[in-house]
């Protein structure tokens, strides 16, 4: 069940920029993005809290308008085409809500009626969902009952009833523990290969990055700082390799000669020599050699292959982990005139 209904990109954005005023201060959260993302392309936008991410997916559903610059989402532009990007889209924030007080199977249903399906059409697409998200164990039961887990699969199923053209994710999996996480994953990867649809996710666990997505763009304040593969966004960070000796004179031999590699980044300290360079653990076997040779021996060896971390880290000068954990998110704020908190029927 394919429904690509144009042949174009699925999203394109050309200096969308959103700012917000608060007590008189302007934040400016998103500061001129320039993305295309593909028709059936699987992508998470990855920074840490504040970065921008739940903002630049707001203006790409329609909820808040940009404040300059453009977007287009299945084809149609978010401020003029509203209502046909609506159509087009699922969108699932952050604690969206089904009633509590209501059966899931129920709320499917009732959802499916809400965007003009048949009764029994409706019912055909709560079965089918129910049986995608794995839901027919608590299907019959209050929403109120459901586990996190297990809701925000619902909610999931809930932005899914349509059949959206593309689906969009604001931080599926925070708040999950480890196990449900790891189950989410691998429900959207499902969808996505059984759909074709396009799904965009934020996230600001690497982890999730890195399993899930075909494409990560990672925004920090406001910005696209990297945009390409997990494997290729680490590739071209390099591996770590890190020489340790017994004599300061040896690591300075030793960092002299691995200051010849070509690309290489190099530091040293009396014991220990770190060099960051792509296929570091292909050389490390002749470094150690010509080490030897010239009377450096190695006494300690550690090769580490890069983490999505690393290259936020290498990128911003900051971990993503604790970017994240230093940002509190803000209250009291400003909503912007016209502001909904879910995406209308
Ligand atoms: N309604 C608002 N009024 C004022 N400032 C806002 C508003 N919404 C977002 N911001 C600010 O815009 C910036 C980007 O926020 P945004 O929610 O897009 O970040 P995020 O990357 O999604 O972070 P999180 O992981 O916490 O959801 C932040 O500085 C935030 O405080």
């Amino acid at each position: 069940m394919t429904h690509h209904h144009n042949t174009g990109p699925a999203i394109v954005t050309r200096g969308l920029t959103r700012h917000f005023t608060s007590r008189k201060q302007t934040v400016e959260a998103v500061k001129g993005l320039d993305l295309e993302i593909g028709q059936g392309e699987l992508v998470a936008f990855l920074g840490p809290n504040g970065a921008g991410k739940s903002t630049t997916l707001r203006m790409l559903t329609t909820l808040i308008p940009p404040t300059s610059g453009s977007a287009s989402v299945a084809g149609h532009d978010v401020v003029t085409g509203q209502r046909d990007v609506r159509r087009a889209i699922g969108y699932v924030g952050q604690g969206n809500g089904a009633g509590h007080q209501q059966r899931g199977r129920d709320e499917l249903i009732s959802q499916g009626r809400a965007h003009g399906l048949s009764r029994r059409d409706a019912h055909r697409r709560a079965e089918e969902l129910i049986a995608d998200l794995d839901l027919g164990a608590v299907a019959d039961r209050k929403v109120s009952t459901l586990s996190g887990g297990q809701r925000r699969r619902l909610d999931i199923a809930m932005g899914l009833v349509h059949l959206p053209r593309v689906l969009f994710l604001d931080e599926p999996s925070t708040g999950l523990d480890p196990q449900n996480r790891a189950n989410l994953q691998s429900i959207v990867q499902r969808l996505h290969a059984q759909t074709g649809s396009t799904i965009v996710l934020t996230t600001h666990y690497l982890e999730e990055a890195d399993a899930i997505a075909d494409r990560v763009i990672v925004i920090d304040h406001g910005l696209v700082i990297a945009d390409d593969t997990a494997s290729r966004l680490k590739s071209g960070l390099g591996d770590l390799v890190r020489l340790g000796f017994g004599t300061s004179e040896a690591s300075a031999t030793a960092a002299a000669r691995a200051g010849r590699v070509p690309g290489a980044r190099v530091e040293h300290d009396s014991t220990q020599v770190s060099i960051r360079v792509a296929g570091g653990s292909e050389l490390v076997a002749e470094l150690i050699g010509d080490l030897a040779a010239l009377g450096a021996p190695v006494a300690r060896v550690e090769v580490q292959r890069p983490t999505l971390d690393d290259v936020f880290l290498d990128l911003t000068g900051r971990s993503l982990r604790e970017a994240h954990a230093a940002e509190t998110p803000q209250t009291d704020t400003t909503p912007a005139a016209g502001e909904k908190s879910e995406v209308a029927a």
